[in-house]
């Protein structure tokens, strides 16, 4: 069956249709007709094969479901039922999509009046006024619930559920007491991971406030005043601000185009589709809002070129807005997140072979089938792992408020881990290993003199381009400055650009000075830029470019590479027949007039920081776009080893497999497009290492959302801002190494709770099948089983302040949850021989048999004891207190938990409980039992080490 065919059975088999009829308020739900169900699989079809993904994987029908979904929508008319079929959103989209296809029809001037605005923007006040109507440009953001809903809902969970009916059951079967402290439980627990939670989670906004992206908006102070472009926050746009798009920027609201100048836009995050797509300012129909080639939608970015747009709908009225809390919404799961899902369903399958045999030993050795019940289900309870989730959640967000102290932010915080597992780290060169403060040194002619028309020359294309500024073209604008050089453009007019891009790494702008007369102005990279010459021009001499002046030319460029200067070559051409606009096939038979060299001194940190990280078992790589020459000189001075430097060209020809392998022993890598950054990272993943990639350019976008990790700056362009999962406010690979020790401390604090709760679990599991077995009566009774339950769990919650071994942050720390499991099969049954030990003193020495109170009470407390206790053990590597102790919160809150497990037996809630008064001569037997617990566990779990190298 060809993938074509399956994909349309696919949507047949899985969705009906409805059709939404815009002028009616709510979705009427009717069946589409035949032709036009067929009508959509064929148009779905077609999209499938578009969109590689989906079409590559027809098994997977959820995609193709979303998929077709998706797609529907985008199709505006009739869409897939189920879904949305009764909610607002699936209405508004359509409402929305509406608006769109309407100011799409519209001529640029009309789109404006339309909106009631006009090239020179809004003015101030209008812009508020319609801020207010609208209300700010934001996704409909996720409202904190109320405390009592939030409290509800957690109420619902299966756990809570499940110790809810134990409860109801318990007060039916008239033990008041035991449904009284199941309620206190579950409320208590609740509230106290609720409300951990809740702080955790506040905080970690708080920090991602901190990195704030902006859109440049036109705007006139008063309706008589000049236009004046400046930076506004997102949030601040409103429908008929005129706003200016250029590479780099996220499209911050829905937009029509009104001027587009190779105007590139990556719409992959609405269709999937990763090919840029061109827009254009003109008139157009289509059936779907996506289809349309003059309007940008929220949450795409430009790739390259540059328009002015005006905004038509914003927030929750985008066609963004409208989907994003079904479809966009979702977030994929990390390694981590994988993780600890397979952790919590090893947990939960334990459970599900423990209750069962646990009920029926009770239920046959004891005959009481309802006890047996309700015994089973607190057991169950205490194997849950209802904790974890807080657990984690705090470990996170500690460790992004104590990297946010070092000035990193952690955008997503599951990105944590993985910044602690990374073992490669791939950075750019600008900024991270030198100093990111371009100067602007020389600019020469050909003949290797100093020449204001090269510098002028320069200037004009760096002042008159609007796509991407970078450090580059503010070093031109800065020296012209200081030069005295024109402070105006010298009465030239702009009529044209032909954008900087990574590929061709040169651009152009178009000026005329005499009417009917255009002069191409080009800079860029020093072979890209030959490639595109022939002829050379010294100071207004004109010559034909031969073999020997382009050798010539490579080695005094080359001998400034050396020097570390980063060289543009400016050429231009005039032209005889002026056309109205132009593009890159302008770019030839140009006149090479010279150079500009712009020196970027290495970070005198970068060497130190740079082997900090290697000490810390994180490598570095290079990855630039920059010239092999420079880079190896920058490389040199910061202590980089770089025996040889890979070329983007050369790479650009291996197959996977010998890339894969050239990878393993180049440090270097220049001359890289963005997508071969990307594609580096991806064969280093495949070959097993964790990649963290820092960048900031545009180009770094790829390469930012495929690694595991991806870091950016402040500073940097949106798109790269938004696809890090980090944001350091400086970038410096100090802050990084600082960032990556908090990101292993993180991982090793819930490490060390999973090792615990497996541990204990797994133990406990051998211990209540032993004594459900063998003895008369419950080996606890329900409440205490779950009163213990509770005690360790509060004792767990200081675990993420707990401090971690030096040794343990030394290298990259993987997820391996084979590590776990060993420790949990070793170490479990440990604790079980330590509680049947128990069992044999209570019995032969103090006669538990023929009280089942005083069983349970001594049980209850070396239980309690000896989980909270093994923490110190299972926390570190060396021997416990003695050579590594815990932090005093930890310490603190294990003693109160002891304390009060010795207390309880004796408390005047001790004959509430089931407990009684435990015989003076059974807390030395207690000691010896705790102590023999310790020194076994530590022995043995020296010993794994040893032997599996665990740590
Ligand atoms: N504004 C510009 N005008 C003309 N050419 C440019 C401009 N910016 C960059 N180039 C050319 O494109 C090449 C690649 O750009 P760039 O060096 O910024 O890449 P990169 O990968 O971001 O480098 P880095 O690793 O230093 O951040 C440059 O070496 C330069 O030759
Ligand atoms: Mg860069």
């Amino acid at each position: 069956m060809t993938e074509r065919k399956r994909f349309g059975d696919g949507v047949r088999q899985t969705c009906w249709y409805i059709r939404v009829d815009p002028n009616q308020p709510g979705p009427k739900k009717m069946n589409a007709s035949d032709s036009e169900k067929n009508d959509l699989r064929r148009k779905i079809q077609d999209w499938a094969i578009r969109q590689g993904s989906v079409a590559r994987d027809p098994q997977n029908w959820k995609a193709l479901r979303e998929a077709a979904v998706r797609y529907c929508r985008e199709l505006g008319t009739i869409i897939p039922g189920g879904e949305i079929a009764s909610s607002a959103p699936g209405v508004q989209a359509d409402r929305s999509n509406q608006r769109l296809l309407e100011i799409a029809t519209l001529g640029p001037d009309a789109a404006l009046a339309e909106l009631g605005s006009g090239l020179g923007g809004l003015t101030e006040q209008e812009a508020e006024l319609r801020l207010r109507e609208h209300g700010p440009n934001a996704i409909r953001q996720e409202k904190r619930p109320i405390l009592v809903s939030e409290l509800a809902t957690r109420l619902r969970s299966p756990l809570n559920l499940l110790l809810l009916i134990l409860a109801t059951a318990s007060f039916a079967l008239d033990d008041r007491k035991t449904a009284v402290l199941i309620a206190v439980i579950v409320v208590l627990s609740n509230l106290l991971s609720l409300w951990q939670e809740r702080r955790a989670k506040l905080e970690a906004e708080k920090l991602r406030a901190l990195v704030k992206t902006t859109a440049t908006v036109v705007r006139r102070a008063t309706g008589t005043a000049l236009p004046v472009s400046r930076e506004i926050p997102l949030e601040c746009l409103t429908p008929g601000d005129v706003i200016h798009l250029s590479a780099g920027d996220m499209v911050p609201a829905d937009v029509r185009v009104l001027a587009a100048k190779d105007f590139f836009v990556n719409q992959a995050a609405l269709t999937g589709e990763s090919m840029p797509v061109e827009k254009f300012g003109s008139a157009q129909t289509a059936p779907a809002p996506l289809e349309l080639k003059n309007l940008c939608f929220m949450a795409t970015n430009v790739v390259s070129g540059s328009a002015t747009a005006v905004v038509v709908q914003t927030g929750a009225g985008t066609y963004f807005g409208s989907i994003a809390g079904h479809l966009l919404g979702r977030r994929v799961l990390t390694s981590f997140d994988q993780g600890l899902n397979r952790f919590a369903m090893l947990m939960i399958r334990f459970m599900l072979v423990m209750v069962p045999l646990v009920f029926l030993l009770n239920g046959f050795t004891k005959g009481d089938w309802m006890e047996a019940f309700l015994f089973g289900v607190a057991v169950a309870v205490g194997l849950t792992p209802e904790i974890l989730p807080m657990i984690v959640t705090i470990n996170l967000a500690k460790g992004a408020l104590a990297m946010s102290r070092k000035r990193v932010i952690v955008k997503q915080l599951s990105a944590i881990q993985n910044f602690g597992a990374m073992d490669i780290l791939c950075t750019d060169k600008t900024g991270t290993l030198t100093q990111g403060r371009v100067v602007l040194e020389r600019h020469l002619d050909l003949r290797g003199e100093e020449s204001p028309r090269v510098l002028e020359f320069a200037f004009l294309s760096s002042h008159f381009q609007s796509g991407l500024k970078n450090l580059l073209d503010d070093a031109v604008l800065l020296h012209a400055l200081d030069d005295g050089l024109p402070q105006t453009d010298g009465d030239w007019l702009k009529v044209d650009e032909i954008p900087f891009d990574f590929v061709r790494r040169r651009m152009s702008v178009v000026l005329e000075r005499e009417p009917g007369r255009h002069r191409l102005v080009c800079k860029g990279a020093v072979e890209e830029m030959l490639a595109v010459c022939t002829h050379g021009d010294t100071e207004g001499e004109r010559f034909d470019l031969d073999e020997s002046h382009r050798r010539r030319l490579k080695e005094s460029t080359a001998a400034l590479n050396e020097e570390g200067f980063r060289v543009l070559a400016v050429a231009y051409k005039d032209i005889e027949t002026p056309e109205i606009s132009y593009d890159a096939s302008a770019e030839k038979e140009l006149a090479l007039i010279g150079y500009v060299a712009f020196l970027d001194p290495p970070k005198d940190s970068a060497a130190a920081a740079i082997a900090e990280l290697r000490e810390h078992g994180v490598a570095i790589k290079i990855l630039t776009g920059d010239n092999e020459i420079v880079t190896r000189k920058i490389c040199h001075d910061v202590g980089l080893s770089m025996e040889r430097v890979a070329l983007g060209s050369a790479i650009e020809q291996l197959p996977d497999s010998e890339l894969g392998h050239l990878l393993e022993t180049t440090t270097v890598f220049a001359k890289l497009s963005p997508l071969q950054k990307a594609r580096i990272i991806g064969l280093l993943q495949q070959r097993g290492h964790v990649v963290g990639f820092l960048g900031d350019g545009i180009n770094d976008g790829p390469a930012l959302k495929e690694a595991d990790v991806g870091i950016s700056v402040d500073g940097a362009v949106d798109v790269a801002k938004e696809s890090a999962d980090i944001i350091l406010l400086e970038k410096n690979l100090e802050v990084l190494d600082d960032g990556v020790i908090e990101g292993r401390k993180v991982f090793g604090n819930i490490v060390k709770y999973l090792k615990m709760g497996a541990s204990s679990n797994f133990g406990n599991m051998f211990s209540v099948v032993g004594a459900s077995a063998f003895l008369p009566f419950l080996p606890m009774t329900p409440p205490q089983v779950l009163l213990n339950n509770l005690l360790y769990d509060l004792s767990q919650t200081t675990v993420a302040t707990d401090d971690v071994d030096p040794e343990y942050l030394d290298r990259p720390r993987q997820w391996e949850i084979g590590h776990i499991a060993r420790f949990m099969l070793c170490v479990g049954p440990v604790s079980s021989l330590f509680d049947y030990l128990t069992y044999f003193v209570l019995f032969s020495v103090f006669d538990a048999w023929s009280r089942p109170e005083l069983f349970h009470t001594g049980w209850f407390v070396e239980s309690l004891l000896s989980q909270t206790l093994i923490v110190h053990v299972i926390r570190t590597e060396k021997i416990p207190f003695l050579e590594s102790r815990a932090s005093l919160p930890l310490l603190v809150t294990t003693v109160a938990i002891c304390c009060v497990g010795i207390w309880l037996p004796y408390s005047s809630l001790a004959a509430n409980l089931g407990f009684t008064a435990l015989p003076g001569g059974y807390w030395p037997v207690l000691f010896l039992i705790l102590a023999g617990y310790i020194a076994l566990t530590q022995t043995i779990k020296v010993w794994l080490n040893r032997k599996y190298r665990i740590d």
